[in-house]
């Protein structure tokens, strides 16, 4: 079918431009592996080319490519169409910021946002008997201002259904987005926030998200990971949440230095000026942790592993904090 082949020519067309806007971003992930077009389209020799780059090269890349097929055929059963006549059922949004700034001036800690994981690429699988439920309860009465819930489910274990089940605090969906469907999706779900990641998401997707969750009252945690991506966050009209990851999700090399040096002189200084709340995610274990990166200007903190690990999870955050700071 010609046309078909003349649509796919033109996809194809539309997704290398994507890529070089993302690569001119200093964007290293690529959207999809490069397939190629119909060999007939293309000399062999540009098609040996294009097949080259079939292999992801990190792990974000794997995950972004698989997330990519997920959304695709979740979009087939679930169209926007659907999703629109569910938004008005959901559960209205939540304000996650003022949560985490209300427990930020009752605890003079940092706000925590506990995240309910049951495993990630970096680790394995962190708890074998993970009740989504259970932990959060645990959370909120540990002190918790809000929740993190994984929904992937082939990197992470997570699921929807987890982040549906768990809607006393205010969620935040912790997934790679990549297309907006995720956010009505989650927001039907009962999302109040959604991680964007800006090793992965260009500038205009990034602005188009947050219109997104504007128009739901959500939040956007814009998560950077080092000076370039900062740089470009900073410029973006209507953030307001930005998380600093201290983890490379290219490599999974961790340095809670990372929060400082990102909030280190001008940066820093720009930051504050703009009113921007700051997270500080991953790595963090101890008290000290969290001295160190509080002292660095973060005002809220998304910490997994240290947490889920426990066997009471409430007790897990008393002894994170060094102090006790449920209500
Ligand atoms: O388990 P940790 O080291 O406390 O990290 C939590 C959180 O920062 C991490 O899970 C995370 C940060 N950004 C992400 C993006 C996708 C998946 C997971 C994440």
């Amino acid at each position: 079918m010609p046309e078909v082949d003349a649509l796919k020519a033109k996809e194809w067309e539309v997704g290398i431009y994507q890529e070089e806007i993302a690569a001119g971003q200093g964007i290293k992930i690529r959207r999809r592996p490069a397939t190629g077009l119909p060999p007939h389209y293309v000399g062999p020799f540009e098609f040996d080319l294009q097949n080259e780059g079939n292999t992801p090269r990190n792990i974000l890349e794997a995950i972004i490519w698989s997330k990519d097929v997920e959304v695709t055929q979740r979009k087939e059963k679930n169209p926007y169409a659907v999703l629109k006549k569910l938004l008005d059922k959901a559960p209205p949004a939540r304000d996650f910021i003022g949560a985490l700034k209300k427990a930020n001036s009752r605890t003079s800690f940092p706000g925590l946002i506990a995240e309910v994981k049951k495993a990630s690429p970096s680790r394995g699988v962190l708890r074998e008997n993970f009740d989504p439920v259970q932990i959060a309860k645990a959370y909120e009465k540990g002190g918790a201002a809000c929740l993190s819930v994984l929904t992937d489910e082939k990197y992470f274990q997570g699921s929807f259904e987890n982040l549906e089940a768990i809607r006393n605090s205010g969620v935040q969906a912790c997934d790679s987005a990549i297309d907006a469907w995720q956010i009505y999706y989650a927001r039907i779900k009962g999302a109040d926030a959604i991680l964007l990641i800006a090793a992965v998401l260009p500038d205009l997707d990034i602005k188009y998200m947050i219109k997104i969750c504007k128009l739901f009252r959500m939040t956007a945690l814009v998560e950077v990971h080092d000076e370039r991506e900062f740089d470009r966050v900073i410029e973006i009209e209507g953030i307001q949440l930005i998380g600093i990851n201290n983890r490379d999700l290219e490599t999974f090399e961790l340095n809670i230095a990372n929060t400082k040096k990102l909030l280190e002189g001008e940066r820093g200084q720009k930051i504050r000026e703009k009113g921007i709340m700051v997270v500080g995610e991953s790595g963090l274990f101890t008290p000290a942790d969290i001295a160190y990166v509080q002292e660095a200007g973060v005002k809220a903190v998304l910490v997994g592993e240290s947490l889920v690990k426990q066997e009471d999870p409430s007790a897990g955050i008393a002894q994170l904090f060094g102090k006790d700071i449920s209500l």
